[in-house]
């Protein structure tokens, strides 16, 4: 089967003008390709967030070009890149975002009123998914009736209700217990190999980088190493851990599931 890019960055550097000039990221090449799971890990502060807010068209590389399946986010207009995101984009978060005096159901089904869609197609698009992610028993309650893992599998529940292309996640296990944690990585694994949704996730938890196919590593802002899983998981995790000592930083900044 013939490989396509859905994320392509050529040379792309960031310098946030403040104080005093910081380079985040520095001429970094990075590729996506359809139905990638892609785990990005660095010390605290080598760009991870400003790699991932570039990815999501949230923010704009000082030089260099983006393309995401395709389309150069930064020639779109205001109201263009609105709908490109919600269309072909969908975002979970470390600490869920979710609406706290809208029920389950209500956040879910957020993006889809945005588009006017007919109340029936959406229920009918609800309830398939909820089943799907085990919400249908709790699509009532409201996200403060709910535990860490409920609350992040809502989250997901919602970035997918747009069928994206491209999930990103920054730190979706950082709030959960080891279980919750555990279930939400099978659920983005499952979800990558039955829809081939391309997933990037920023984690500091080699455990949660190790669901991946691939994990990139970058440092100062550039590119320091990649591999590839070519088997069993757990090899998989000795590995990320030899490059992550490689790599250096803050013990503090891995986190163990
Ligand atoms: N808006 C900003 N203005 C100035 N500097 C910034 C801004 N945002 C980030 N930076 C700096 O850019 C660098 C990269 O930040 P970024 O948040 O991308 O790192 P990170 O790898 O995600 O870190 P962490 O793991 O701690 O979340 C850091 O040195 C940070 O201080």
């Amino acid at each position: 089967m013939t490989k396509k890019p859905i994320v392509e960055m050529t040379q792309v550097t960031k310098i946030y003008e403040s104080k005093v000039m910081h380079r985040a990221l520095n001429r970094l090449d990075f590729e996506a390709e359809e139905g990638e799971f892609i785990a990005i890990m660095g010390p605290s502060g080598s760009g991870k967030t400003t790699l991932l807010n570039i990815i999501s068209t949230i923010d704009i590389p000082t030089y260099g070009r983006v393309l995401i399946d395709g389309v150069e986010p930064e020639t779109l207009k205001a109201n263009e890149l609105a709908l490109f995101r919600r269309h072909n984009l969908g975002f979970v978060f470390q600490d869920f975002n979710l609406l706290q005096m809208l029920t389950v159901e209500e956040n879910i089904v957020m993006p889809l009123t945005l588009d006017g869609l007919p109340i029936m197609e959406m229920k009918k698009r609800i309830h398939q998914l909820a089943e799907q992610l085990s919400l249908s028993d709790i699509l009532n309650r409201r996200p403060d009736e709910l535990s860490g893992g409920q609350a992040q599998r809502t989250a997901i529940c919602r970035a997918l209700i747009h069928k994206p292309k491209l999930i990103l996640a920054d730190e979706p296990t950082g709030n959960l217990d080891s279980n919750s944690a555990k279930e939400v990585l099978e659920l983005l694994s499952q979800i990558n190999e039955h829809e081939r949704t391309t997933i990037i996730m920023v984690t500091h938890d080699p455990i949660a980088a190790s669901y991946c196919d691939r994990v990139l590593f970058i440092k100062d802002g550039e590119f320091f190493n990649e591999i590839y899983k070519d088997e069993r998981r757990q090899t998989f995790f000795q590995r990320i851990l030899n490059v992550l000592s490689l790599l250096g930083g803050n013990v503090n900044d891995l986190r163990l599931l």
